[in-house]
């Protein structure tokens, strides 16, 4: 299975939001789609899934064109689901009764229901009716229907609204293990660190286009990552490929640093940064700071 979009342009009246997106995902694979409110993200899910005219572009799934016909929106609508809005419950039917219904709309026969509901922690309410759930309950349900429905594709928009960390982690591991079925899933999401957890690819629109992407395997470059304001900053070596991110985040590479070196300069991070002092690759956030709030990177010593 694979998902591709080609030269895809979307505008709202005369503005663009999107204009010539182009990619291709394999499957057994997420990609997190990260960008700030407002960018695009909840109109290219609409756009692929076509509940809004696209204005030039392509759909295909395995090499296959999907054209704006009743035909082919019915099959792209039976490959893909998508995350449902809390607001689209029945406040009136059971957490069960709405898993129920995913499963047989997307025919998932196969669909292990009461398998579902264990691996979500949901037994003990999910046969109340919905009216009685909590924001991270109802969330979980969500995320419930969408497994249940366990169409290959799954666009997951702000997954982890309302969640607490444990649910977080519950939610992220459940997504490793799916995508092993040959899924395609594309969640966007503004927890920057979570996603390093989970996800394959992280793509960053920008400037109404996919601006950058990111391997999380192929990171391996790694850096001393701290905080450090501008008035200390006097205090540190600071090599060539050093980054000096909004909110004084800093990232020194390691490249060419003696053990010695890599010691002296944690030690000295660690006496004027506010929060941990890591070692390790740049992750989402800091590829995040760098696209969208600008970068200042020091050439020399
Ligand atoms: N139906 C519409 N008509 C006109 N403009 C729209 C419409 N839907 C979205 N937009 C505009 O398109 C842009 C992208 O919106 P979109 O909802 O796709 O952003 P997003 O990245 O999903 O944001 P968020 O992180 O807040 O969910 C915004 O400027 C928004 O105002």
């Amino acid at each position: 299975m694979s998902l591709e979009v080609r030269n895809l342009t979307i505008n709202y009246g005369t503005k663009t939001v999107l204009k010539d997106v182009n990619f291709n995902i394999p499957d057994n694979t997420i990609i997190g789609l990260v960008a700030p409110n407002g960018t695009g993200k909840t109109t290219l899910f609409n756009a692929i899934i076509r509940f809004i005219p696209i204005n030039s572009g392509e759909i295909l799934i395995d090499d296959t064109v999907y054209k704006n016909t009743t035909k082919d929106v019915k099959t792209l609508h039976s490959k893909i689901t998508f995350f449902p809005d809390q607001a689209e419950l029945y406040e009136d039917f059971s957490g069960v009764e709405h898993i129920e219904m995913y499963r047989d709309i997307w025919n998932s026969g196969s669909s292990n229901i009461d398998e579902v509901i264990s691996r979500l922690n949901m037994e003990g309410y999910v046969k109340n009716k919905v009216k009685t759930y909590s924001l991270g309950m109802r969330q979980r349900l969500c995320f419930a229907m969408m497994i249940a429905a366990d169409t290959k594709i799954m666009f997951m928009d702000e997954i982890m609204n309302g969640l607490d960390p444990v649910n977080v982690e519950l939610v992220s591991s459940v997504l490793q293990e799916i995508k092993e079925d040959g899924k395609i899933i594309i969640v966007a999401s503004h927890l920057l660190e979570n996603l390093d957890d989970y996800a394959d690819q992280i793509y960053f629109l920008n400037e109404q286009s996919i601006y950058y992407t990111y391997n999380r395997e192929e990171s391996h470059s790694e850096y001393i990552k701290g905080y450090i304001t501008e008035d200390k900053l006097k205090h540190l070596q600071l090599k060539r490929g050093t980054l000096y991110l909004a909110g004084d985040r800093i990232c020194i590479p390691l490249d060419g640093m003696s053990e010695g070196e890599v010691f002296e300069t944690m030690r000295t991070l660690k006496h004027y940064s506010r929060a941990e002092v890591s070692l390790g690759a740049l992750g989402t956030h800091e590829h995040y700071l760098r696209i969208y709030k600008g970068e200042r990177s020091y050439e020399t010593v």
